[in-house]
């Protein structure tokens, strides 16, 4: 693929090209350039073909991306390509090259029947420019592992067992296949898992990790850090990195484990779902607390038609919705939305929205008339607001829980 521009030119980078790709991304976050020991492993989460770059003739932006499975509400998987590593040289800023990265890659995904493009921003005001829209959000919570019990009736079954960096490498993807995904979960590609191997290698705290085994087999699983061993005020923190739970009694068991690891004040889990029920394991709930509500993943829908026609619906009246596009003007149009589908339609529309506007509700984050009232969707029908709001309703919050 090549784009030529009028100072720079975009192409897909070789495989060799990838290191550079990678040190000036590192270089955009301030973070300094791998040793060859980390880019040994770094290079095995590159996607053959799926880095971009952009020349002038040096290398001074690039965007990354890796093919997966989104799922949807309603349960079903489609087409995702996942975006990261994006990056401008500081000397080649606010010159259009991101503009021009993000126009070739989502062309690219288009033309590949690509439906979504999912990425997490580094700030919130780069990417709703080109269509993406802020489809979960999570929450990072603490609890204060001397005062926390666990509520004495809570389901038990199954044990759960430690592991080492290379044992969780091999075992993880197996468990995370048997987690059930709710709206907003991914599928985990071989270039996720190897990024994933990097990070729990790279880190100079010890990573552990725990599986659970329930009555059916491994069916939740935690990575975890101690910090804090070594400085005053010696308060020492578990950070939960990555966790999954496919039943009850699985979250209830990695609960009771991280609860009772020793040498530990307060356990930190970071970027949870909206909805998990931590508060309702404990005895006492004020024992554990809310740090934040951060940004989970921004969804572009690169191919409206087929999202809109694969999302479960709620009961509502029809509402006929017309979507904005300027960087993809295929998914221009009206679309005719009922608790049965969605499908284009000639009719005249009762609400007018962009593309990120129309990921935000997609996935049920934001309530359709919220929206309206932050003049993000033009209402001509009061009414089609309100029915908006159930037939995008969603029984679960989305959330992804896979960080790259
Ligand atoms: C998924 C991920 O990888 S997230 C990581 C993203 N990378 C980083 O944050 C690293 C540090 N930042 C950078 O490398 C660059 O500043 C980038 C990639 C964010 C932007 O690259 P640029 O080439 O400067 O963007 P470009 O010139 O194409 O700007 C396009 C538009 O976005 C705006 N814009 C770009 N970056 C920012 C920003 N950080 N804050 C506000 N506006 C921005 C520009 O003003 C421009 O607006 P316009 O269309 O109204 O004229």
């Amino acid at each position: 693929m090549i784009r030529v521009m009028s100072d720079f030119e975009i192409r897909t980078l070789r495989t060799d090209e990838h290191r550079a790709a990678s040190d000036l991304f590192r270089g955009s976050l301030h973070v300094p350039p791998s040793d060859d020991a980390d880019w040994e492993r770094a290079a095995r989460a590159y996607q053959p073909g799926g880095t971009i770059g952009a020349f002038d003739p040096d290398l001074i932006g690039t965007a990354r991306s890796f093919d997966a499975e989104l799922t949807v509400p309603g349960g079903a998987r489609l087409p995702m390509a996942g975006v990261t590593g994006v990056g401008v040289r500081a000397d080649r800023t606010r010159r259009g090259v991101l503009r021009a990265l993000m126009t070739t890659q989502l062309e690219d995904f288009a033309a590949r029947g690509v439906v979504f493009a999912n990425l997490l921003a580094s700030e919130a005001v780069i990417y709703g420019r080109f269509g993406y829209g802020l489809a979960a959000r999570n929450r990072t919570y603490g609890v204060d592992r001397h005062r926390a019990r666990l509520r004495p009736d809570l389901p038990s079954s199954g044990r759960v067992e430690l592991l080492d960096v290379d044992a969780a490498v091999a075992e993880l993807p197996g468990v995370y296949e048997r987690i059930p995904h709710r709206p907003g979960m991914m599928t985990r590609p071989e270039v996720v898992w190897r990024q994933y191997e990097n990070h729990l290698r790279r880190s100079t705290d010890p990573v552990r990790a725990v599986v659970h085994h329930g009555p059916d087999g491994p069916d939740g699983f935690a990575t975890y850090v101690v910090s804090g061993l070594h400085q005053h005020p010696w308060t020492k923190t578990l950070d939960v990195g990555d966790m999954f739970a496919a039943t009850p009694a699985a979250f209830a068991g990695l609960w009771r484990f991280l609860l009772g690891v020793d040498l530990v004040d307060r356990v930190v889990a970071g970027a949870r779902a909206m909805d998990e029920p931590i508060e309702l394991l404990l005895a006492d709930h004020r024992q554990s607390a809310v740090d934040r509500i951060g940004d989970d993943h921004w969804v572009r829908i690169v191919d409206v038609p087929r999202a809109l026609a694969a999302r479960a619906y709620g009961p509502g009246e029809p509402v006929v919705v017309e979507v904005t596009d300027p960087v993809l003007p295929g998914n221009a149009g009206r679309y005719r939305v009922t608790a049965g589908g969605a499908e284009r339609t000639d009719a005249p529309a009762a609400l007018t929205l962009d593309a990120a506007t129309l990921a935000m509700a997609y996935f049920g984050t934001w309530r359709p008339s919220a929206l309206a009232a932050a003049g993000r969707i033009v209402v001509r029908d009061a009414a089609a607001a309100e029915a908006a709001d159930t037939l995008f309703a969603t029984r679960q919050p989305a959330w992804s829980g896979t960080y790259f």
